[in-house]
Parts: structure tokens; C-alpha cells; sequence
């Protein structure tokens, strides 16, 4: 049944097959875009995104429900047809997530702003000395009257230079470790905030090193209570695991059609590649690990939207699996085109440095594997 569609599942309702169809065209007429100046392209990506109204669905506003499968849906799609127009939807979620699920309503014209396009976002929480383990922030927040002066570095932080307003997360000592950190609202014109050097990567993403230097904050700039950092981060991030598995998807669906068409195009001793049974076999185990990264994708997606206040597993295996089956579904659709794939300006090569990018941000690998066994251990009874 070669019309049968991964949105006939039952995780998907009529609603998500609309808004899939009208955005495939929207991405017909405005993707891909030029890659070249990425930080204009991300500013131009942002803006068009937003006046589509594709922005809305990147977080909640005031008096809304995330719809995660939407979300996941969106950053699929757009990564299939351009990883930098998938980079700047999902940055504004993330960089705004701790808004959406813990803003005050002023905090929250931040938001709408990020929403409409009219404002990029960022989300600082990595730093030199606090990669995978976030409880060793040692930014720091310190008492004054009326606010916060926060002092210290952060690294790779996503639309470093570009972005309006941060997110940041900075230690505020109500407790050790985990404890002890608080989220703030961080405009990117604060004076004593600095970006130090702009970070080059496999990606075309625009990150960034960032010094503060005595940055004065109003108590209105904390998101949440005093002490409640280390959660509101690990909560987005719940959220945000399992769309980074939703463009993992993206990519590796997108390097089954290149390879497909490249297979079907080539001619090897009389025949075409796709002809020879070693070459279906690849076709067979790519096209086998994309429908079961889209299984636990939208498995977390769904169970996050029946109302569920932690997927904590659920998003970590469908950010580790789907990840790790796209390096492998791209390796392959890069064999698949020799000497081409390897060269700048095809499809397969660039989609293979994309992805490497993604078994490392927002929890490597090897994070995603802590939490599941974590969530195992704690599930008496195993998790069947
Ligand atoms: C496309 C390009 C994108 C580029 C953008 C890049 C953006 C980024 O990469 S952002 C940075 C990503 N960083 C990460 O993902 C960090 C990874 N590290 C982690 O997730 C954690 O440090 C981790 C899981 C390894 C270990 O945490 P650990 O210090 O052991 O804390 P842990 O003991 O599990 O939890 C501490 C408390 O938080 C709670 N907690 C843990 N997880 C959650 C959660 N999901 N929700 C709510 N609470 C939570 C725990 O219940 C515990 O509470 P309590 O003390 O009351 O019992």
C-alpha cells in the first residue's frame, strides 16, 4: 500500500494531516533558502516563520496547551527540506519554553513577541565547565536590592549574537548542586552581557560564547521561584528531546529520498542500482529505522499531549534512538551516491554534518541513556 501514511496512524488526529499539508506548501515556495550569510538567513527564517504563522505552534501562549505532535510535526517537515529553517523554529521554542510553562504575563509580551517572528530567542544554559552536567552552573546570581547581578560564561548557546532576549539559567544558592540554581529573562541589551566570540560548527547554526559581567536584573526577570531552575530546564528540555527526534526524523526521511532517487538513476552493469539486492537491503534497514524513530517520536509527542506532566523516558529514547538512526540512515544514503556524497552542494553531504550535531545537543547520547535507566530503575516492575 504505497499511499499509506505515516499520519494515518492513530497518534494523529485530522487536524495534524491539515496543518502537515499546508505546510509542505509553504516549504514548496519558500525552502530551501540560501545558507551562505547564516545569520541573515536564520533572521530571515525567523521573520517569514512568524508571518506564516508557523511561530505559534513553537510554544504555548497565554491560556494555551502545547500541542507537542504539532511541534514535532513542523520540525520534521522543515528539516526535510532545510536543516536552518528547522534550527530557527525550534530555537525559539526552546529559548522561550521556560516562558511559556513558567512566565509571568509580562514576562510572557517576550513570548508573543518570539511567536509572531518580531523577536529571536536563545537559551543559555551550557557553560565551559557545565556541559552534560548542568547541577555544576557556576554562573551566579547574586542578592541586591531590588534584583539579581549575575556574573560568569556560557557556551554554545543557540542564536548567540543574533538572538533578542536569553533565557538563562545562573546559581542562586537556595541549595547545593541542582538545588541551587534560578532561570531569568535576559535581554540581549543588558549592559555588563557580552558576546565574547561567535562559535563556528559542523552546522550552519549561529552560536555563541557569553560573558556577564555584573549583568543587573529586576526580580521581574526571574522565571519562577528562586531556586527552581534546575526543573524548569529539565522540564523544556522533557518537551524539547523528543522534537530534536522529530528533526533527526527529518533527515533521515529526507536521506531515504535522495538515496531512493539516486538508486533508481544509477546504472551498474546493465541494470540500475537499486537492481542489486545488497543495495535493497540498505533500503530495507534505512526505511526500517525511520518508521521506528517516528514510532517513539510521536509515542513521546502523544503522551506528553494526553496530559502527562513528565516524559522523561519516553522524549530521551525518542531523542537517542531517532538521532542515532539518521547518522546511520545518512551514512548510508551517502554511500549510496560514491564520490557525490562526499561533495559540498549535495543533499547527503550536508544532511550527514546536520545530524552529528543533533547525538550531541540538548542532551548527548550518553545523557539520554543516564535518564532512561534512571526512569527504569525508579519503575518497579520494570517498564512493560
Ligand atoms: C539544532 C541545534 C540546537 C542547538 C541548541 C543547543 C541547545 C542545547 O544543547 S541546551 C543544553 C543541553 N544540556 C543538557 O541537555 C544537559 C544534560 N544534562 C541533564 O539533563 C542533567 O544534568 C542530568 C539528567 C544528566 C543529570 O541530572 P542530575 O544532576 O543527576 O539531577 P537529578 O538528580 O536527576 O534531578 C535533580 C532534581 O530535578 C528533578 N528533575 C529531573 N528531571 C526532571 C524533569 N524532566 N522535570 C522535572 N524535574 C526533574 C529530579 O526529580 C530531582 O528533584 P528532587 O531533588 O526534588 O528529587
Amino acid at each position: 500500500m504505497a499511499d499509506r501514511s505515516f499520519l494515518d496512524w492513530p497518534f494523529f488526529e485530522p487536524r495534524h494531516r491539515s496543518l502537515k499539508a499546508a505546510l509542505e506548501a509553504w516549504c514548496g515556495t519558500h525552502l530551501p533558502v540560501d545558507h551562505g550569510d547564516a545569520d541573515a538567513a536564520c533572521r530571515d527564517l525567523v521573520a517569514g516563520l512568524g508571518a506564516a504563522g508557523w511561530l505559534q505552534h513553537s510554544a504555548a501562549g497565554e491560556g494555551e496547551v502545547l500541542d507537542v505532535r504539532s511541534l514535532c510535526l513542523i520540525r520534521e517537515t522543515l528539516a526535510r527540506h532545510d536543516g536552518l529553517a528547522d534550527f530557527a523554529f525550534a530555537m525559539q521554542g526552546l529559548g522561550m519554553g521556560a516562558v511559556s510553562l513558567f512566565g509571568t504575563p509580562a514576562q510572557r509580551g517576550w513570548l508573543e513577541r518570539t511567536r509572531s517572528g518580531g523577536a529571536i530567542a536563545g537559551f543559555a544554559l551550557t557553560e565551559p565547565g557545565a556541559g552534560s552536567d548542568v547541577a555544576q552552573t557556576a554562573t551566579t546570581a547574586e542578592r541586591v536590592p531590588g534584583g539579581y547581578r549575575l556574573t560568569g560564561e556560557k557556551t554554545y548557546i543557540s542564536n548567540g549574537g543574533i538572538a533578542d532576549v536569553y533565557v538563562i539559567f545562573a546559581r542562586t544558592g537556595e541549595g547545593p548542586g541542582a538545588k541551587g540554581l534560578s532561570a531569568f529573562l535576559l535581554p540581549a541589551d543588558a549592559p555588563g552581557l557580552e558576546v565574547v566570540a561567535r562559535i563556528a560548527v559542523i552546522a550552519p547554526h549561529p552560536l555563541a560564547h557569553l560573558r556577564l559581567d555584573g549583568v543587573i536584573l529586576p526580580d521581574s526577570a526571574r522565571i519562577g521561584a528562586p531556586g527552581a531552575g534546575f526543573k524548569i530546564a529539565m522540564s523544556v528540555l522533557d518537551v524539547f528531546r523528543a522534537t530534536v527526534g522529530a528533526a533527526a526524523l527529518g533527515f533521515a526521511r529526507r536521506a531515504l529520498d535522495e538515496a531512493l532517487v539516486r538508486v533508481q538513476r544509477s546504472r551498474v552493469g546493465g541494470g540500475c542500482l537499486a537492481d542489486h539486492q545488497m543495495v535493497q537491503g540498505h533500503l530495507a534497514d534505512m526505511a526500517l529505522e525511520i518508521d521506528a524513530a517516528a514510532l517513539l517520536v510521536y509515542r513521546a509527542a502523544w503522551t506528553k499531549d494526553q496530559g502527562a506532566a513528565r516524559v522523561s523516558r519516553e522524549a530521551a529514547m525518542a531523542k537517542l534512538y531517532a538521532t542515532e538512526a539518521a547518522q546511520r540512515v545518512i551514512d548510508t544514503a551517502l554511500q549510496l551516491h560514491g564520490g557525490d556524497g562526499v561533495r559540498h552542494g549535495f543533499a547527503v553531504e550536508s544532511l550527514y554534518r546536520e545530524i552529528r550535531a543533533l547525538r550531541i545537543y540538548e542532551g548527548a547520547s550518553d545523557v539520554q541513556k543516564l535518564v532512561i535507566a534512571r526512569n527504569v530503575l525508579a519503575e518497579p516492575g520494570g517498564i512493560g
